[in-house]
């Protein structure tokens, strides 16, 4: 194909696996992640040039579990930018597998485009036998460049699959088929070519009521996890930090323990938000008033998000509100 009749494809690098190396091929769990820079992970693999034209930006160079609102907040304003530009009709994020569910949910919240946007990562360092980042990052340019991926919102290619970003959940640390969405992936891509099956229910990117561009920065929203013999020391830690939602991480339908049900009743009152999610492991369905009384109580359920994407919901949301009437609807339109 010509240069004219290809596509333009931004990859925007962030670090991550994809971008790691270890001390020999026999490596494929030991190594230092986000070492590679953009223009490398590029040309080891020329065959992106027959899918796009395709230029490389380093916006970062970390290891996913160490990404900061802050860095969120500079790579959604960057795709903001270039969604803005005409001569980009995609772009890809190249990412560590940690975090990249959390980061590819904010973007399909605060994108207003609906110009392709693929985040990928790998499982196995560039420097291992049988690597996955350069098949993940070809299938990504090739569905970024794609007119089919238009308006699907933000999306997800790992090992072959092509999965929504609200939906997909790291599952596993150690295969290559650690990817998952509860309800399925959206499509399939091979060879360079998509193959697509359903498209995502939720409001997301163009359809969504939150701007990266009215976003000046992200309340503090903390996690604390639920297990047996648990106690309220977690989230008194939190809300004493200033959170101002406290994203419950609860055992099966999001349910409390008795030891800890008066201090989120208590903390509620004093005005911090309480989201009630689930962290079984094939992803939580909560719902309002089973296992506690959320009405009474004035709390707010985040039923099929993740503990972590949760956490992403109720920062944006709360850049808009601070009713729990109204962060509710949120959760189940988002
Ligand atoms: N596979 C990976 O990318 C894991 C790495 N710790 C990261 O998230 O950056």
């Amino acid at each position: 194909q010509e240069a004219a009749t290809k596509p333009n494809v931004i990859i925007l690098a962030t670090g991550g696996t994809i971008a790691g190396a270890g001390a020999s091929a026999a490596n494929s769990a030991t190594y230092t992640a986000a070492k590679v820079g953009i223009d490398k992970l590029i040309a080891g693999v020329p065959e992106l040039s027959q899918l796009a034209n395709v230029r490389g930006e380093q916006v970062m160079q970390i290891a996913s579990e160490s990404i900061t609102n802050e860095n969120l907040l500079q790579l959604g304003r960057r795709v903001a930018e270039l969604a803005d530009s005409k001569d980009v009709d995609g772009i890809v994020i190249t990412h560590g597998t940690d975090t990249l569910e959390e980061t590819a949910y904010f973007l399909t919240l605060v994108e207003k485009t609906d110009k392709p946007i693929v985040v990928v990562g790998s499982m196995r360092p560039g420097t291992a036998m049988s690597a996955d980042g350069m098949l993940n990052l070809y299938n990504a340019v090739a569905v970024a460049g794609s007119k089919e991926a238009r308006g699907k919102g933000v999306l997800v290619t790992m090992n072959d699959e092509i999965q929504s970003g609200r939906d997909v959940s790291k599952m596993i640390n150690i295969k290559t088929e650690a990817f998952k969405s509860p309800w399925g992936p959206l499509g399939m891509v091979v060879e360079g070519k998509s193959y697509w099956f359903r498209l995502p229910a939720k409001r997301h990117t163009m359809d969504s009521e939150f701007d990266i561009k009215d976003i000046k920065s992200l309340p503090n929203v903390g996690i604390a996890y639920s297990y047996g013999n648990v106690d309220d020391t977690a989230y008194k830690a939190l809300a004493q930090s200033g959170a101002k939602a406290i994203i419950h991480a609860g055992t099966g339908n999001g349910s409390v323990a008795s030891s800890v049900v008066p201090t989120l009743q208590a903390l509620r009152k004093d005005g911090v938000q309480i989201i009630r999610s689930s962290h079984v492991n094939n992803g939580g369905f909560v719902l309002r008033n089973a296992e506690q009384p959320d009405d009474k109580n004035d709390w707010v359920v985040a039923h099929d998000l993740n503990p972590q994407k949760a956490r992403i919901l109720a920062m944006v949301a709360l850049t808009k509100t601070q009713d729990s009437k109204e962060l509710q609807r949120m959760f189940w339109e988002y």
